[in-house]
């Protein structure tokens, strides 16, 4: 209860919102002017929402005639700047002001505060708008706020009343009551700023225009008034009969509507002069342009378009780019639309990309707006990201999502907007090489996801996916085919998820392809290998997993037939070590063959066509499911080992196993066993090398150590010293640790339970600290191990 008697509720903040208002009050000095934009924002949702909510119900309209935000500086009688933002908007009841303000029911708030409390300033900047916690930036500038509000009468709210939210920007706790003025505003809500010392400027008229000009005066559908007052010489003739009572008009600078003239009469009469001075006061249209999507796009600025956007959307960050047009939808409605592309994505697209629908079509009717969620199916998933405002002239005012959701232009206006932006993407990749890189870091794989998702607009979706090559940093898909040899009949790749495309280039697949002047796309982002599966070709060209069986380079000199004839010759020649190694090798790979594309390696894994390349396998292991069916079981042994014939270390295995005496001969046991080692050495080099992991890396290691000792004519046998000093035997004794209070620790502090000496220093809040009575009645301190103090 204050002095005036009226009751005053005090409510705690919850507890994020405390976080929240110290760091925006702490930490966002040097962005304090957003706290207009970000007022004004919610002055202009308010009345949209009345606006919305009157096409329904007539009776929220009354109270207050016009829809309009007025904003009034000034100081007041105790010398504190004050600035006092009013709308005509939707309001709040009582038990909104504390739901609204007291309470953050956003989700991605508690992120936000992770966010904020880790980073440095200019990212929680970035942070503030796009997390919608808009209300608190008043207390960058303010030391105490009012919000008075009357809600809109309504069936359920038939006689509403004004009531006050009331904080200090240092307290925890904010205060909520009846207006004592009455229901003074008609409606909507009137957010009065006691200004920090430091922030007066903020009640300079010019400053307030500068930020209004700068964030909000083109955003606004509804106007937005400036109050001013000015002195003026005029005429005394004029001065008599143009007002009554001349102070009335100060006394009344209340009254916020429209515009209100008046003068002050501060001069003798006596004296009779010419002229002289008096008070204008003036409520200035700030916005009174069309807002910006109305207008002809030839009188709109860049700026003007990159604010727009970051009021609009919230974002920090400027788009990086943007269309705006004019139409019809082909059913008859005619619209003006603004499409932006922005600079990033959010957080959340990766999370779940094709379960999250568009939030960012803000769809206006005759500048009125209507809704900015159009459904689950307004865009495909990929193109989630898009930003648009469109106001169409010929649709219904009355018109509900619902009913939007069944008329052709919701429909016409999907192809219009993916249109456009594949048209805008498209220009950017052609005309701008710098933006074009911007646009692929953070759109790159939205591109190869649309691909795959949006049938309908797969090719030109295709057009716009870029690919690292052994000879390239990026290539589109035509542009390889642009490049393709004679003969050439597939598009070449190789796929290792999480790799470098440096290193890829390195790979043994693709030695022979690169030698010889191929190019080979080479892929390392895990949609890649899922774009290659889905498209499987382009302009008709399949691609070809340069790690798989069927690798043709289209310009074999020789006849398929001939080919046959050399590849049998070479089989034939061979075959002693192909046979030999398919015994050593059959639980890894299902066939040993001659390679045709290894040059300088000796051999390599490759997965047949039916199986899994080591990049697949890779992702199928990483993914839930999958892994455990016999489809899987099947694919992962549809391995080839190749051998290069032209690779000396092949040439001289082939004439060691050649050499081995056979059974008749009396077996070599000893060599047996040392070319096996060599076998399973090759083996496993040849899985590593090709991606796949071995099936033993100890057994593996322990055959590397033996073929090294023989190299270096080390013993084979000789052992390594393995001794070590065996563990004490088991303590029968009962479990006795050491009260920690009876160790000398060197600047003991009560509470603080990680001593640098502590034999428990590692161990994570082991201790409570808790004050206990001994049998006299004395307080004994004692610490206890935390799980013996939960049981208790
Ligand atoms: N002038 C207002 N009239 C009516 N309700 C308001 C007004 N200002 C704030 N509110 C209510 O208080 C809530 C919290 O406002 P706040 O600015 O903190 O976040 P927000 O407006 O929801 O998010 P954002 O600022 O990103 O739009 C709003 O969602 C709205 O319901």
């Amino acid at each position: 209860q204050d002095s005036a008697g009226v009751p005053k509720e005090k409510h705690d903040y919850q507890s994020d919102v405390a976080r929240l208002r110290k760091i925006v009050i702490n930490s966002l000095y040097s962005h304090r002017d957003v706290f207009l934009r970000e007022l004004i924002s919610n002055a202009n949702d308010a009345l949209e929402k009345l606006r919305l909510t009157s096409l329904t119900d007539k009776e929220v309209l009354s109270g207050a005639e016009d829809l309009n935000v007025t904003i009034k500086a000034y100081t007041d009688e105790d010398g504190n700047g004050r600035i006092i933002i009013r709308d005509t908007g939707i309001g709040m009841t009582p038990e909104e002001l504390t739901a609204n303000l007291g309470t953050l029911a956003k989700s991605g708030t508690t992120e936000f505060l992770a966010r904020a409390e880790s980073t440095d300033t200019t990212g929680t900047g970035n942070l503030i708008g796009a997390f919608g916690l808009g209300f608190y930036s008043s207390f960058l500038v303010a030391n105490r706020v009012y919000v008075a509000s009357l809600a809109a009468k309504s069936a359920h709210n038939p006689e509403p009343v004004q009531y006050v939210f009331s904080s200090g920007a240092d307290e925890s706790s904010f205060e909520i009551y009846s207006d004592p003025r009455g229901s003074t505003l008609g409606r909507g809500t009137e957010i009065t700023l006691v200004l920090k010392p430091d922030a007066v400027e903020y009640t300079n008229p010019h400053k307030i225009t500068e930020l209004v000009d700068k964030h909000s005066s083109f955003s606004s559908a509804f106007p937005i008034y400036l109050y001013t007052q000015r002195t003026e010489q005029v005429p005394i003739d004029e001065d008599r009969s143009s007002s009554e009572d001349p102070k009335a008009a100060i006394e009344d600078i209340d009254e916020d509507e429209a515009i209100i003239e008046d003068i002050s009469d501060d001069t003798e009469e006596e004296k009779a002069p010419e002229t002289k001075s008096v008070t204008v006061e003036e409520w200035i249209h700030m916005n009174s342009q069309p807002p910006i999507w109305m207008r002809d796009p030839k009188s709109v600025s860049e700026e003007e378009y990159k604010s727009f956007y970051q009021a609009t959307f919230k974002d920090y960050e400027e788009p990086v780019a943007w269309h705006h047009f004019s139409g019809d939808s082909g059913s008859g409605v005619s619209f003006k639309a603004i499409i932006y592309v922005p600079s990033h994505l959010d957080d959340s697209y990766w999370q779940n990309p094709l379960t999250s629908s568009s939030r960012d079509i803000r769809l206006m009717v005759k500048r009125v707006f209507i809704t900015s969620d159009l459904g689950e199916d307004a865009l495909p998933k990929w193109a989630n990201w898009v930003k648009v405002v469109v106001d169409a002239e010929d649709l219904p005012l009355n018109v509900s999502r619902e009913t939007l959701q069944s008329t052709r232009f919701l429909k016409q206006l999907r192809s219009i907007i993916l249109k456009h932006i594949l048209q805008m993407l498209a220009h950017i990749a052609e005309e701008d090489s710098e933006k074009w890189e911007q646009v692929q870091k953070v759109f790159g794989n939205v591109f190869k996801l649309g691909a795959v998702e949006d049938t309908k607009n797969r090719e030109k979706l295709v057009g716009l996916t870029r690919f690292a090559t052994n000879q390239r940093n990026s290539t589109s898909l035509d542009e390889y085919l642009g490049n393709r040899k004679k003969g050439q009949k597939q598009i070449f790749y190789l796929a290792d998820m999480g790799s470098k495309p440096e290193i890829l280039a390195k790979s043994v697949f693709i030695e022979k392809l690169h030698a010889r002047g191929y190019e080979v796309l080479l892929l390392t982002e895990p949609l890649d290998e899922i774009f290659v599966q889905n498209l499987r070709m382009h302009k008709r060209v399949p691609f070809q997993d340069v790690a798989k069986a069927g690798l043709r380079f289209g310009d074999e000199d020789v006849s398929p037939e001939e080919e046959k004839e050399e590849e049998k010759a070479l089989t034939e020649q061979y075959k002693p070590l192909l046979d030999w190694l398919k015994e050593e090798v059959k639980e890894v790979v299902r066939d040993v063959i001659i390679s045709n594309r290894l040059v300088t390696s000796s051999c390599a894994v490759v997965a047949d066509m039916m199986g899994y390349t080591a990049n697949v396998e890779k992702m199928m292991s990483a993914s839930q499911s999958g892994p455990k069916s016999p489809m899987h079981e099947f694919a992962k042994k549809q391995r080839i080992m190749e051998i290069n014939p032209r690779s000396p270390l092949i040439q001289g295995l082939l004439r060691r196993v050649e050499q081995l005496p056979t059974e008749e001969e009396g077996r070599d046991l000893e060599a047996e066993e040392e070319l096996k080692e060599v076998a399973s050495v090759l083996i496993d080099g040849a899985l590593v090398r090709s991606g796949f992991n071995v099936p033993d890396s100890n057994e593996f290691f322990t055959i590397i150590d033996r073929v090294l000792r023989r190299s270096l004519g080390v013993s084979e046998t000789a052992p390594t010293d393995t001794t070590v000093k065996p563990a004490p035997p088991v303590d029968s004794e009962p479990l006795n640790l050491q009260d920690p209070l009876d160790v000398e620790w060197p600047d003991y502090v009560p509470g603080s339970l990680r001593q640098p000496d502590s034999p428990f220093q590692h161990e994570e809040q082991l201790f409570w600290d808790v004050e206990e009575i001994d049998e006299e009645g004395n307080p004994v301190k004692k610490l206890h191990r935390a799980s013996e103090h939960d049981e208790l």
